[in-house]
């Protein structure tokens, strides 16, 4: 069977797909029993690769190994759709986007329990995840008609040595075929956020939601995400979006993943997750790239800080920190990973320096807030950071001189409101997921203050 001529009226060209993965069929029934579904797509590879269960430890689903010759068919369909959808009206185009939003917030429930079983996501923060991705689509929809409906005049005199003999006019113009790639720990929000600006601004869009095992210090725990993924690709598609103009590709990273990333047909790729973006960025070439990689967030108590305030915000309280017994960090059961504080850090230790993207965090103690931005400064990470003191001219100062992309003042490094800009420096990443990120003009937004 083809897998490019499977399908209902409204074919699409996509190759995640869980195979007979009867534990997903009894979560999103309403889903998955739709012809075009994803899930009912076969690779002509005839292999799949594995959802592991990160809390029990089995599989819980599969999804299809695509192939490089499905990837070429699928830049290809993706190249033919882009151009009859960058002719889509404008306010078509949002109408369509508030529809897939809706239905996205509308099937919450069986995405959430994907990423529960995927990626060990609380319910409700799973819950919360769908919501807000289904409310940022909307928003986007909306913001993306006044942003994309507006262009510039020029004239010539406004620049030295020239009269008024020359107009120009200039407006956005969309970039072509996206490929977004999320990470493990969001796949559908920081999915979407790459989808719904893309399509808004007129571009098609390719899919690499994440299979992988993830490394955390020395044990390695599944992570994927891309059954959930795969099921939000889905409401687009049940809300009448173009063949072709979304698709996702699953498979592993050794076979498709330089593959997909290298492929000619590719005009901007955005990503999130870790240091795998600043080799893809190496390797990409001449395209826009938007990265939002890893981070290792200071944060700076003041003496006048409200400790009360900082205690709970900065530990979380309620999520054991008594508990670091035997290995550090690691339960006896091996897949659950108990917050770890360590005091008394010091410079010349890796933790100190590298992001171990798990529950621990490191406190050195300064003698100087000087010392503290220093610290700060000499990260190769830009990505968040905090200041806490109840001054707050004194909290300004310390954020200006931060080089990072986002200070929170008496509050910890956060992600959102969904429709806030959010950009690392140096090796945290490059652009911003914006609207207008993803056409020609691109803004560059940094340093924002969270107040
Ligand atoms: N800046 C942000 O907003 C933000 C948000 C969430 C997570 N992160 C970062 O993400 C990291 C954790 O996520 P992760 O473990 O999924 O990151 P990762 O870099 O290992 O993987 C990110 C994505 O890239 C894919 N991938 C891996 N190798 C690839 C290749 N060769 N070609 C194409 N795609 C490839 C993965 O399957 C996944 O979908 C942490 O460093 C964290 O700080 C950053």
């Amino acid at each position: 069977m083809n897998l490019l001529q499977l399908g209902g009226h409204n074919q699409h060209v996509l190759h995640g797909i869980s195979l007979k993965s009867v534990s997903s069929r009894e979560q999103a029934p309403e889903l998955e029993d739709h012809p075009s579904h994803p899930l009912l797509k076969v690779s002509s590879s005839g292999k799949s690769v594995q959802v592991i269960n990160p809390t029990t430890r089995k599989t819980q689903y599969k999804v299809q190994a695509c192939t490089q010759e499905e990837v070429n068919q699928v830049m290809e369909s993706s190249r033919m759709a882009q151009k009859s959808w960058a002719k889509t009206p404008l306010w078509k185009r949002a109408e369509m986007l508030h529809k897939a939003g809706a239905i996205l917030k509308d099937h919450k429930k069986p995405i959430a329990e994907c990423l529960v079983k995927e990626i060990a996501k609380p319910a409700t923060d799973a819950l919360t995840e769908v919501v807000r991705s289904g409310d940022f689509v909307s928003y986007c929809a909306e913001e993306g008609v006044r942003i994309l409906g507006k262009g510039d005049f020029l004239v010539s005199d406004s620049f030295p040595g020239n009269d008024r003999t020359k107009y120009c006019l200039t407006s956005k113009v969309p970039l072509g075929v996206v490929l977004a790639i999320p990470p493990f720990n969001y796949p559908v929000n920081l999915a979407v956020s790459k989808i719904a600006p893309a399509l808004i601004a007129g571009n098609s869009l390719v899919l690499k939601p994440p299979t992988q095992v993830y490394k955390y210090i020395y044990i390695y725990m599944d992570f994927n995400g891309a059954v959930a993924a795969l099921h939000m690709v889905h409401c687009f598609h049940m809300a009448g979006f173009p063949k072709g103009l979304i698709s996702c590709v699953t498979g592993k990273g050794s076979e498709i993943g330089d593959f997909l990333t290298m492929h000619p047909g590719i005009n901007c790729i955005s990503f999130t997750g870790g240091d795998t973006g600043i080799s893809i960025s190496k390797k990409a070439g001449m395209i826009p790239l938007q990265m939002e990689l890893g981070g290792k967030d200071a944060c700076i108590v003041l003496d006048d800080a409200d400790l009360d305030l900082a205690r709970p915000v900065l530990l979380k309280e309620g999520s054991r920190t008594e508990r670091s017994n035997t290995l550090p960090g690691i339960s006896e059961g091996g897949n659950l990973i108990w917050p770890l504080l360590l005091d008394n850090v010091r410079s010349d230790m890796r933790i100190a320096w590298e992001e171990p993207f798990g529950p621990v965090l490191p406190v050195i103690r300064i003698n100087s807030v000087e010392e503290g931005i220093r610290h700060c400064n000499q990260s190769n990470f830009g990505l968040q950071g905090c200041v806490f003191t109840k001054d707050i001219n004194r909290a300004i100062q310390i954020s200006d001189a931060m080089e990072i992309g986002t200070v929170q003042i008496n509050s910890a490094p956060a992600r959102g409101p969904d429709h806030f800009p959010f950009q690392g420096l140096k090796d945290s990443g490059i652009g911003s997921q914006e609207i207008a990120n993803l056409d020609r003009n691109i803004d560059d937004m940094h340093n924002k203050l969270a107040l």
